[in-house]
């Protein structure tokens, strides 16, 4: 690939969500879905941009702006072949930046500017690649898929041997999974009937929805009051049955053994998992949590605020974590999640992905095709979590058939929004936004 970088521009994208409760959780109460909107243009005459994106809820997203205009000076310049030849080390280039690590290393702020450049870089090879991402990935030799990943503190549980192992016994089988993904697309559950600030008649009308669209699996949220986790569980099973299953998601709202006792009433209903029942950064507590749950039956399940891949190698290595929850805009992009996969598959631990928010969904999918194609090479066990909210905004939305993604057909991440609804969601001035802040609708 030929060009250098010319230009990195970063919008601040944000989408009044909170004002019908979407999106809301225990510990999340209203949310504004928004982007820091990353393109990369070139010096090709191809016209093609590359466009990123991480994810935030409103509030800090010009925080998330500001530190990916941080790095933009490292980026511009560049050549491509440079970058792209080997990817993995620009990615440490980057992520180890001796002034810039000091407000991390690799976790918060820092962390997701790094993800919402390096998805714009992957969209950016796509496209020159004439591949969707998956694609490009899947089609990608073992030896250059670990030339991705960045393998520093994580080689205690996982070489580049073995990488190279676990990538390299799935070739032979590849095509079909291939074949297979084109025909039937990768399993999802919805997480769209169950917002914490649903009203119940809410609640019963989109379980109804979601069952008319086929719909097989749920996750419900949790975690405010016990009681009213009970007649929410209720309402939800009354609709879908046992046969059906059903997640719950705590949002972090727990001690430790406020998680134990608060899931006790909770097991009745049957839930695969309980999703980040306490804080993100306690592995010995999800391990407590996952031990006390393992006689229930009940999963811990965790990821979409993992701040990087040696959080999540802690999670797998202490049996804290039963589904890993990768996420596209939390670590640092398709390199640091390719690490997570291969731990993952060397733990023999499903990868259930984190989707929703604003392209969130858009993203993932990418990511864990190529983990079914390449690397666990089963969808057993494996689901990935779909959001029925802002699709329309993208120039390639995620397309779901029979509660299933569908792979994205165009070349790039499908990280491109369309021009108008990047200028009408603009933050503060785009108009959806001053015509809220003009009717009284929105506090700055
Ligand atoms: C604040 C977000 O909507 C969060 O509740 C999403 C989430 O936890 C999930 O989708 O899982
Ligand atoms: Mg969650």
């Amino acid at each position: 690939i030929s060009g250098k970088i010319t230009e990195v521009k970063v919008r601040d994208i944000r989408f009044p969500t909170s004002l019908e409760h979407h999106g809301s959780d225990a510990m999340h109460g209203e949310v504004d879905y928004s982007a820091a909107y990353v393109t990369v243009e070139t010096d090709s005459n191809d016209d093609i941009i590359g466009c990123g994106i991480t994810f935030s809820l409103g509030r800090g997203n010009d925080i998330l702006v500001k530190a990916i205009e941080a790095i933009q000076g490292l980026v511009i310049g560049r050549e491509l072949s440079n970058i792209y030849s080997n990817f993995g080390k620009f990615w440490r280039e980057i992520t180890q930046e001796g002034q810039l690590r000091w407000l991390g290393p690799e976790k918060g702020v820092v962390h997701m500017a790094a993800a919402g450049m390096f998805n714009a870089l992957w969209d950016l090879w796509g496209k020159k690649a004439g591949k969707p991402l998956w694609k490009l990935l899947a089609d990608m030799s073992p030896l250059e898929v670990v030339n991705l990943v960045d393998f520093s503190y994580i080689t205690d549980a996982i070489t580049k041997q073995e990488a190279m192992d676990i990538l390299t016994r799935n070739k032979t089988s590849q095509k079909e999974r291939e074949d297979q993904l084109l025909k039937r697309g990768f399993p999802a559950y919805t997480t769209s009937t169950a917002w914490l600030g649903y009203s119940d008649e809410t609640l019963v009308k989109k379980c109804q929805e979601a069952l008319a669209q086929g719909w097989t699996k749920f996750k419900m949220k949790v975690g405010s009051d016990i009681d009213d986790d009970v007649r929410r569980a209720n309402i939800i099973r009354d609709q879908i049955g046992y046969d059906r299953d059903l997640m719950m998601d705590a949002n972090q709202k727990w001690d430790v053994n406020e998680a134990i006792e608060w899931m006790k009433p909770l097991v009745k209903f049957r839930p695969l998992w309980i999703e980040e029942p306490t804080s993100p950064d306690d592995v010995i507590g999800h391990a407590t949590i996952a031990k006390a749950l393992k006689e229930h039956k009940v999963g811990v399940a965790t990821g979409e605020q993992c701040q990087n891949r040696v959080i999540f190698k802690q999670l797998m290595q202490t049996n804290a974590v039963s589904f890993v929850q990768i996420d596209s805009c939390r670590v640092g992009s398709i390199n640091e999640n390719i690490a997570i996969l291969l731990m993952a598959a060397k733990f023999n631990l499903p990868v259930c992905p984190h989707a929703g928010g604003v392209g969130l969904c858009e993203l993932v999918q990418h990511i864990i095709m190529f983990d079914y194609l390449c690397v666990s090479a089963t969808t057993d066990g494996r689901v990935c979590e779909y959001v029925d909210h802002l699709h329309e905004h993208f120039v390639e939305p995620v397309r779901i058939k029979d509660a299933s993604y569908m792979s994205p057909q165009k070349p790039g991440y499908s990280s491109e929004m369309k021009a108008e609804s990047l200028d009408n969601y603009e933050f503060p001035n785009g108009t959806i936004w001053s015509n809220l802040i003009k009717e009284g609708k929105f506090k700055m």
